[in-house]
């Protein structure tokens, strides 16, 4: 109860708290079972995101996504990812077999409706994301966690798009939005950011933080701030790597691998840049420059003009490197 109580205190105190008592204040007192999970977007994020929780904390996932060739094309790499783990000994065939089986397909977002627990993953599109959001409101029930997987869009926000404009004391859908930020690749990387709202509750961030352990993730915190940690430190690193490209400071090799061999990352600024997706990187140093208003953050015009010709990176077969694309 102590923790709850902190943890109360905290979520009041909004972006004044430090980071570290907002951690510490965290214990999962109060957290609510997941018996059901809820994923909106199948592309790399959600279907990871999906895949993951099947696999780790063995819960079933309704996985909607508005296009069914985005569907197709993640079952066939929940597929191939789960053929691996069972070839490298990681999992048996009958846990993979019962893994894929908690997978549960759908075009029709009306499917959440019996979901505990809901994570969207679709693009980094501010009106995408609330009018999601309104629209979860009412069809997740209401004891619901609805968690966004944004990289930099305040959760303040996408949590106000749950309210009734006319009742704006009203908070039950508000208070339930969180963020669980997870990092790319889902399977591979350990780590995931969870931010709250201004009217994020208590109940709602130790259910985030209990379930999001549950599939096996280490937990830090952030306050509601553009780009919050990762996205705030990381991005701007990237921006910079493209601004040296256009300005000649070096090409794309070299760039690559000062950073690569010089600081002991597995990959360097441009081709994790076509690994995110170049469309994202773009999102979100459009969230940092236009929420700060700091000349810091603007994107390199060899960004935007990149997501203008539909180069986003990996996804589509051509980013700073090609990519044979999976038919
Ligand atoms: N790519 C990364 O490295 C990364 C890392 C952390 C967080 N994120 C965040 O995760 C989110 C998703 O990113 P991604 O890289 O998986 O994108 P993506 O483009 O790979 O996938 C998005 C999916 O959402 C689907 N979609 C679009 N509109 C929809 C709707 N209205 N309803 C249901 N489905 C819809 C698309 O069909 C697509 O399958 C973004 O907010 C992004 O900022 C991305």
């Amino acid at each position: 109860m102590a923790s709850i109580m902190s943890a109360r205190q905290v979520l009041r105190l909004g972006n004044r708290l430090s980071v570290r008592s907002y951690s510490s204040a965290v214990k999962h007192e109060g957290a609510r079972d997941v018996k059901r999970l809820g994923v909106i977007g199948a592309g790399q994020m959600g279907l990871g995101i999906a895949l993951v929780a099947a696999m780790k904390a063995q819960v079933p996932v309704t996985l909607v996504d508005s296009s069914q060739k985005s569907l197709d094309k993640g079952l066939v790499f929940a597929d191939t990812l789960l053929a691996k783990q069972v070839a490298k000994e990681k999992l048996t065939q009958s846990q993979a077999d019962a893994a894929r089986a908690l997978l549960l397909p759908t075009t029709s977002l009306d499917a959440l409706h019996e979901a505990d627990f809901v994570i969207e993953a679709v693009p980094e599109i501010p009106s995408l994301k609330f009018e999601l959001f309104s629209r979860l409101a009412s069809i997740a029930p209401s004891h619901a966690v609805l968690a966004t997987n944004t990289s930099s869009i305040s959760i303040t926000r996408i949590a106000a798009a749950t309210q009734d404009p006319s009742k704006p004391l009203d908070t039950s859908a508000s208070s339930r939005v969180v963020a669980t930020h997870f990092m790319n690749p889902v399977p591979v990387q350990k780590g995931v950011e969870i931010i709250s709202g201004l009217q994020t509750s208590p109940t709602t961030l130790a259910t985030a933080v209990s379930f999001v352990e549950k599939m096996g993730k280490i937990v830090s915190y952030s306050v509601d701030s553009p780009g919050f940690l990762a996205n705030r430190i990381l991005m701007p690193y990237i921006n910079e790597a493209i601004i040296c490209l256009e300005s000649g400071v070096g090409d794309r090799d070299s760039i690559d691998a000062i950073m690569k061999n010089g600081t002991n990352v597995p990959m360097g600024p441009l081709q994790l840049a076509d690994f995110i997706g170049l469309d994202t990187c773009l999102a979100i140093m459009n969230v940092l420059h236009t929420e700060t208003g700091d000349s810091k953050y603007r994107p390199s015009v060899l960004l935007k003009n990149y997501v203008a010709a539909g180069w986003l990176g990996k996804k589509s077969g051509k980013g700073f490197y090609e990519y044979a694309q999976k038919k």
